[in-house]
């Protein structure tokens, strides 16, 4: 388990990512080839095979713990009119998951996976972004370690999400920070913001950019000073997770945002990380080309609360039962290729 006690040694722990198992993703291209298809013909599904196996280090790679976490955090920048929905939502959501109320809940069970919802601090929400960083140091490295600490360390996969009002105000502010670019070019709907809603969000974007040159110049405190207790705790965790050999599945906008500043700090620090959806916040598909990384689906979906990454488990299901359950051509007696 990392040491995520100081800034330093979370820094340390990010810089080096523990490579992946390349026999073990060597194993499945075998058994890929041997397998009764055309060469390539499950597309996507071969490949996430084998990143399956490379982040668990198994030849044979399974999904039979599946973790789904989310967090909860509040956000000071909501006094500034950029979500629709009030601050007490984010608490009210919470109780809601507890009760089995929310898609999360169906879509995890359709997943088979745990879920486990952490609020973090609902009470104390984060500083306003736009005048102050919304963490101290203390508090930004409080909900990292919270993050990696939830993480379920037998897990076989990690779905990461958020629930947090006006945080896709902190996650476009973080992209923007990160890769470049404005308001304008990172702030969309979120949950709905009419006109003069996106353009408060696109002016309080651009109001924490200036008031944080820091951010644009070290990712950590571009997570410290720009995003949130969800979206810290979601960068300890993806970070646990890769020291525990886990591959996670990231959720919508605000969630690839936050775990982004990893991808920054190590070249293939989220290579153990796949995105379940591409989000319709204006912004996701901008940071997933940043990241170039592609979605595994494309529904149109902006929830959150890692329900796009729970709907693309069965995906991951599909691809292993194909790998563990295909008889090769031998064993089927069909012809291979001339
Ligand atoms: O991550 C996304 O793609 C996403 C897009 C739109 C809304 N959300 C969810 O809605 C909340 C943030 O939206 P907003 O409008 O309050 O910034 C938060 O609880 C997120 O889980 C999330
Ligand atoms: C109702 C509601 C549910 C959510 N789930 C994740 N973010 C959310 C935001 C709102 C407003």
């Amino acid at each position: 388990m990392p040491d995520f006690s100081s800034l330093a040694t979370l820094r340390a722990a990010a810089l080096a990512p523990p490579p992946g198992d390349e026999a073990a993703a060597a194993a499945v291209a075998a058994r890929q080839a041997q397998l009764t298809k055309p060469p390539g013909s499950l597309g996507r599904l071969e490949e996430l095979a084998a990143w399956l196996a490379r982040w668990q280090s198994r030849a044979m790679p399974r999904l039979e713990r599946v973790q789904v976490l989310v967090f909860a955090g509040n956000h000071g920048v909501a006094a500034r009119g950029v979500s629709p929905y009030p601050a007490a939502v984010t608490a009210q959501m919470v109780a809601n998951f507890a009760a089995g109320g929310a898609a999360i809940n169906q879509l995890a069970a359709l997943a088979g996976a745990a879920l486990r919802v952490v609020p973090l601090a609902l009470e104390r929400p984060t500083a306003d972004i736009t005048a102050a960083a919304a963490m101290a140091e203390a508090e930004f490295l409080d909900a990292v370690a919270t993050g990696a600490a939830s993480l379920d360390p037998a897990a076989d996969l990690l779905c990461l999400g958020e629930m947090g009002i006006a945080n896709t105000t902190a996650g476009a502010a973080l992209a923007a920070a990160l890769f470049g670019g404005r308001g304008a070019d990172w702030a969309g709907r979120g949950t709905g913001v009419d006109a003069e809603g996106l353009s408060r969000k696109q002016a309080a974007v651009d109001a924490a950019l200036a008031q944080h040159p820091e951010a644009r110049r070290d990712p950590l405190e571009a997570a410290r000073r720009l995003g949130g207790r969800e979206l810290a705790a979601i960068l300890g965790a993806t970070l646990a997770a890769r020291h525990h050999r886990i591959p996670v599945l990231l959720d919508g906008f605000t969630g690839t945002a936050a775990a982004a500043p990893l991808a920054l700090l190590a070249p293939g620090g989220l290579d153990h990380a796949r995105i379940g959806h591409v989000s319709a916040e204006a912004g996701h598909r901008r940071l997933l080309a940043a990241l170039e990384q592609q979605a595994l689906l494309d529904l149109g979906m902006r929830l959150g609360e890692a329900s796009g990454a729970a709907l693309a488990v069965p995906l991951l299901r599909a691809a292993l039962a194909c790998h563990a359950g295909m008889a090769t051509f031998a064993e089927a007696g069909v012809a291979d290729r001339a």
